[in-house]
């Protein structure tokens, strides 16, 4: 179907007004002056009104040790989005006309079309129509919806959200969708998306229900079938006007109000979530190659973190020591978990307790790792350490010392709510968890050197208190 805008030709080649846009980007995981970009897919969507170029670029940047590949939705106008000008990336000049590029979740022409396609499940292809597939989870369609406004969530983000704001054909309001459109995308499953998805398919109220996904095939050399394939987007029901629980903790530590009850509560949540993952995934017991595995992660990690802080070189043997004593304990059995479980990653929501979101796993591990089953202990000690960060944020305030009680207590009491749930006496593990615990840490020094320098004595400091924590009490 044709497009009426104009549209710039297609090349392999990244235009340098977009190459420069990307290198801008919050999502963009490099941070080198000169990113080697190159466009190895695109696949098309149809503006309803035909006036809008609606085109998905897969920009791989290859100049890291390892190559990323990034999702980026570009619209092309023939005239100026109106209230879009901070979401133009170039205005160029095509055969003597103007176009103009805009990063396209801005642009509302990508945003219907886009939910359009995880409602209807229609591909419509456009121009150098590569592959994209689309799944609905039918408990709404677009029959049922109507697109009044849509915007792009603000704040730090490793991927682009767009809410929904809807109406019923009737007028009335319909509970908003967000929509998060993958940046950094990969070969394989989104466990983001297939976590969630089986969750909320299943009937849980502890992650927001889910509404459609896209899925991209396109070509990559390094498969053996010359075709990798990967989820591109994810919509969901958005719930409005709630906070996360990082927020939350963070007023209660600030107003000296004990956030006991809520951090039980939420470990109740986090067993609940755990034994329902058990339900509808694999488990399997622990064998000596996964221990391995994970150990040996553990101590890349532990490298990685030296080479960012090299004063972290002192602690060396002190963490070896926690290793050690994991190594050397009884491992539980190996399910999904959530992989990447921080306050932030949970909304209070009134009448319905907590809900969990952003299964996607730590940004820095690889896609493939994300979806393996692995150790519900890795979720407990990411909350353990979130806790410790509310701690370290008011590190250097009159109140430090009662913001850490503040933060014990709130790590007592989530460990009890985790333990009341699941009948599992975590405190029986210390070991395995302390040796998480300290995993987490070692993670947030890499991704604090890499996002936020500000913020790395926060890590640096809890690896230095748990490497040397008394260990004498802990079972090996
Ligand atoms: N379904 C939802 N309802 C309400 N807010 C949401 C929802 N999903 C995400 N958010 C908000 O968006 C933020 C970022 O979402 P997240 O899934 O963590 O994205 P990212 O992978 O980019 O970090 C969350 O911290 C939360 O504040
Ligand atoms: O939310 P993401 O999936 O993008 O996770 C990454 O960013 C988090 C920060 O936004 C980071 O979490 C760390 O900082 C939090 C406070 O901002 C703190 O509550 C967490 O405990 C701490 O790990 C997360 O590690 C990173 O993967």
């Amino acid at each position: 179907m044709s497009v009426s805008a104009a549209r710039i030709a297609p090349t392999r080649e990244v235009r340098p007004a977009l190459a420069d846009w990307i290198r801008q980007q919050r999502w963009f995981a490099s941070s080198t002056e000169h990113p080697v970009l190159s466009r190895v897919g695109m696949w098309s969507l149809v503006d309803h009104r035909h006036q809008v170029g609606l085109e998905t670029h897969l920009i791989l940047d290859e100049s890291g040790v390892t190559p990323v590949l990034y999702q980026v939705p570009l619209s092309f106008r023939s005239s100026a989005l109106l209230g879009g000008d901070r979401a133009l990336i170039e205005r160029a000049t095509v055969d003597g006309k103007t176009v103009y590029v805009y990063d396209a979740p801005h642009d509302p022409a990508y945003t219907r079309a886009l939910l359009g396609l995880m409602l209807d499940e229609e591909i419509e292809p456009g121009e150098s129509f590569e592959a994209a597939e689309a799944e609905g989870h039918h408990a709404l369609t677009s029959s049922d919806i109507r697109v009044t406004d849509s915007h792009v969530l603000r704040g730090e983000q490793s991927n682009t959200s767009i809410i929904y704001d809807l109406v019923h054909p009737n007028g009335k309001p319909a509970q908003p969708v967000i929509c998060k459109v993958f940046r950094a995308v990969s070969d394989g499953v989104n466990p983001d998306v297939t976590v969630q998805s089986a969750l909320s398919d299943a009937g849980s109220r502890l992650v927001p229900r889910a509404v459609g996904n896209v899925t991209g095939v396109w070509r990559d050399p390094r498969q053996l079938t010359g075709l990798a394939r990967g989820h591109l987007a994810f919509a969901q029901e958005f719930i409005p006007e709630v906070e996360d629980a990082w927020r939350v903790a963070l007023r209660a530590a600030d107003a000296g109000e004990s956030f006991a009850q809520h951090a039980r509560s939420l470990g109740e949540a986090t067993a609940q979530v755990h034994s329902e993952l058990a339900r509808l995934f694999p488990v399997r017991e622990a064998t000596p190659d996964d221990v391995a595995t994970i150990m040996a992660s553990m101590r890349e990690r532990s490298a990685q973190a030296v080479n960012e802080v090299a004063v972290l070189a002192n602690e060396h043997d002190a963490v070896e020591q926690v290793f050690r004593l994991a190594e050397a304990a009884d491992w539980p059995p190996f399910q999904r978990i959530h992989g990447d479980y921080h306050l932030g990653q949970v909304l209070a929501v009134p009448g319905r307790g907590w809900v969990l979101l952003d299964f996607e796993g730590e940004p820095l591990r690889p896609l493939a790792e994300r979806s393996e089953p692995d150790v519900t202990l890795r979720d407990v000690a990411g909350m353990l350490r979130s806790f410790d960060y509310v701690a370290g944020t008011y590190a250097s305030s009159p109140n430090a010392a009662a913001v850490q009680e503040w933060a014990q207590v709130s790590r007592d009491a989530f460990l009890d709510g985790y333990i009341a749930r699941s009948g599992r006496d975590l405190r029986v593990q210390q070991a395995l968890l302390d040796a998480f615990e300290l995993d987490k840490a070692l993670y947030e020094v890499s991704y604090e050197a890499r996002n936020r320098p500000d913020w790395l004595p926060i890590p640096v400091n809890a690896i230095r208190h748990l490497a040397h924590r008394d260990h004498s009490s802990v079972d090996a």
